[in-house]
């Protein structure tokens, strides 16, 4: 028997919650927009990659984070008593690597998520999402839950920074269009996280957790208009806009063309513009598909943020 994983792309931070707030997101159009993760039992273990960004990835299997969450949850087994077997697991590559959609995280979630369910589920949410969060910290060289989180759990998710519930849920504005645009060229997480100052001005310390507040305040409440306020980054745009060609024009340009809000997903390079209408989505995907895109690996794409992550 085949189990067959999906896990979607995700926005982190959305601005205005480093390393704290993210969100998953799917294509209006219903195109896949996140890695799939195959496993079948096996003689012995193996792992195989297709798809749009396969030749992206270093070629040997053993450097592939899909691998290491095979033998960390094999170890996590093990360490329970549980019983193991090899398995095949095939890694269909959908999102581009380094390009602030998640993509190691999907890769990850899928991977975990599949192997779980292969096992009969040894494991529960919070102790699977612990397992995620390390493997994204062996890429990025800090844990982060930001892309794992919601792309396992769906909608909008708060870190808590308790060992457990390691997340908490926030309720989405439904109504919203979410706007991405990855420029094709690749932006490394830790880079782009080892550029970023080790600490901040008290002032910049007290907009973060007005901001954060406001906008949790405001998502229970349903205020659109407050929580659009609040989407600045004081974080870390400052320092990676530097980073993304054309970045200064499209915000210009999204936000004189209506967007609510507009910033940097995760690391970058890909950038987002909320929307309220469908049809100025669909414009401003355009707009950003002829300016800011830089390759031919660009592209984007007007999502939802779907209330279930990982299927
Ligand atoms: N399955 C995988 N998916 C993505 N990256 C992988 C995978 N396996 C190994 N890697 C390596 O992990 C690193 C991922 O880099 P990085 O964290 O910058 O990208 P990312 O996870 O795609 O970022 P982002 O969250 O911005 O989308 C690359 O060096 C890549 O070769
Ligand atoms: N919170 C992480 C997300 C990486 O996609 C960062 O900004 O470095």
């Amino acid at each position: 028997m085949t189990t067959i994983a999906y896990a979607p792309a995700s926005i982190g931070n959305i601005s205005l919650g480093y390393d704290v707030l993210g969100a998953a997101i799917e294509p209006v159009d219903g195109t896949p927009l996140g890695d799939v993760v195959e496993v079948q039992q096996a003689e012995a273990f193996s792992l195989s990659v297709d798809g749009p960004f396969a030749h992206k990835l270093p070629r040997h299997e053993n450097t592939n984070i899909v691998t290491h969450c095979y033998e960390h949850f094999i170890e996590a087994m093990v360490k329970y008593g549980q019983p193991t077997h090899p398995v095949a697991l095939t890694l269909h590559k959908n999102l581009p690597i380094g390009s602030g959609l998640g993509s190691s995280a999907s890769s990850i979630v899928a991977a975990l998520h599949a192997l779980n369910i292969h096992f009969g589920q040894p494991f529960t949410k919070n102790e699977l999402l612990h397992m995620m969060g390390e493997m994204e910290g062996q890429i990025s060289g800090s844990i982060h839950y930001d892309n794992v989180a919601p792309s396992y759990l769906g909608g909008i998710t708060l870190m808590t920074g308790q060992q457990a519930p390691l997340t908490a849920s926030l309720p989405a504005i439904n109504s919203w269009y979410w706007v991405v645009c990855y420029s094709g060229i690749t932006v490394s997480t830790s880079q782009a996280r080892d550029i970023l100052p080790d600490s901040v001005p008290l002032a910049t310390g007290l907009t973060f957790g007005r901001q954060l507040g406001v906008f949790v305040h405001a998502l229970h409440t349903q205020d659109e208009a407050l929580a659009a306020a609040v989407m600045t980054d004081v974080i870390a745009e400052p320092y990676r806009k530097s980073l993304l060609p054309g970045f200064d024009e499209a915000r210009i340009h999204c936000l004189r063309a209506g967007a609510l809000a507009f910033g940097i997903s995760g690391s970058g390079p890909t950038v987002f513009a909320v929307c309220q209408k469908l049809e100025e989505a669909r414009s401003m995907a355009a707009w950003l598909e002829t300016n800011y895109i830089q390759n031919d690996d660009g592209f984007s794409h007007v999502c939802r943020i779907p209330s279930k992550g990982v299927k």
